[in-house]
């Protein structure tokens, strides 16, 4: 008669490393008999202070966003190597570990979405709600049409200090922030202005129509990319911000930091 193990034990077998998202400290315990194996904990604190560990930037709900941000955390630090097979131990339904995926580091899946999240100064959860923001507008467009947008989030003070209104600011002396659905929705209707929103490192929108000044030169962007993405990457060169560029040609959502391309998504495939 066969046991689980053989029909479970594909999940682990000839495994490379186990990545063990926010476990108990007895959980974690277990693993230190276990023979030749590589363990890494993943979450958004260490408090059982293991010593190979990967910050996640937000809990994400999402189980397949969180593995996902630690498999990339775990890629960036030099952790896992492409093509090596892994076992992912994580909660879905309390908070105790409850879940086990097997998934392959695939070097070709590292967006550098993690590096925009962990070491950008605007707060993890203003950058998600502004990227997913830009993923909707480039699957839906506005009314229909394709749209473009550029948002330039952190750093805002010095950001309005490299640029200038190219018209009145709607949202002079309102208070309102991204990832609020109603302001959400406001955000897409003035999509259609020209210029640059700029957000706070909170995710206040200090302002749209914004003509941005930076200096361009030796900023290397890709090629027959025009005018709103030089500026979107050069911004990220002089001030401390990130952009995140919808682009109204071909449709796709880019990220730029330290006035580098660091992230390119195709809105229809995440
Ligand atoms: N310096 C700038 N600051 C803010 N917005 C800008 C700047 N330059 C261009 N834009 C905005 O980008 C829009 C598109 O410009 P352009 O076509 O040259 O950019 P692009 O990089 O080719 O982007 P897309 O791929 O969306 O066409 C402009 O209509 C304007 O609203
Ligand atoms: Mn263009």
């Amino acid at each position: 008669m066969a046991g689980l193990d053989d029909v479970f034990g594909d999940l682990y077998a000839s495994i490379d490393a186990v990545l063990l998202f926010s476990p108990s400290g007895s959980y974690y315990e277990r693993f230190a008999d276990v023979d030749d194996l590589d363990v890494i904990v993943v979450g958004t604190e260490n408090p059982v202070n293991a010593d190979v560990f990967v910050e996640l930037p937000l809990a994400f709900d999402d189980i397949k966003e969180r593995i996902k941000f630690g498999l990339e955390g775990a890629l960036e630090q030099d952790l896992i190597e492409d093509g090596d097979q892994l076992v992912c131990a994580t909660s879905l339904y309390g908070d105790e570990i409850d879940t086990v995926s097997r998934v392959r580091a695939d070097a070709e899946t590292h967006t550098g979405i993690y590096d925009l999240f962990v070491k950008s100064r605007a707060e993890p959860e203003v950058i998600k709600a502004v990227l997913e923001l830009a993923i909707e507008l480039g699957k839906k467009g506005q009314k229909g049409k394709p749209v473009g947008a550029l948002f330039v989030v952190g750093d805002a003070g010095k950001v309005m200090n490299k640029s200038r209104p190219l018209s009145y600011n709607p949202f002079e002396k309102s208070h309102v922030h991204v990832g609020d659905p109603i302001v959400n929705v406001m955000l897409k209707e003035f999509s259609r202005l020209d210029g640059a929103f700029v957000i706070s490192d909170a995710g206040k929108i200090v302002s749209a129509y914004r003509y941005l000044e930076p200096s361009a030169e030796g900023v290397d962007i890709p090629k027959g990319l025009g005018a709103r993405h030089m500026a979107g990457g050069a911004i990220t060169r002089d001030t401390n911000a990130i952009t995140i560029v919808l682009s109204e040609s071909d449709g796709l959502v880019r990220a730029f930091k330290a006035g580098e391309l660091i992230l390119e998504v195709d809105p229809e495939a995440y």
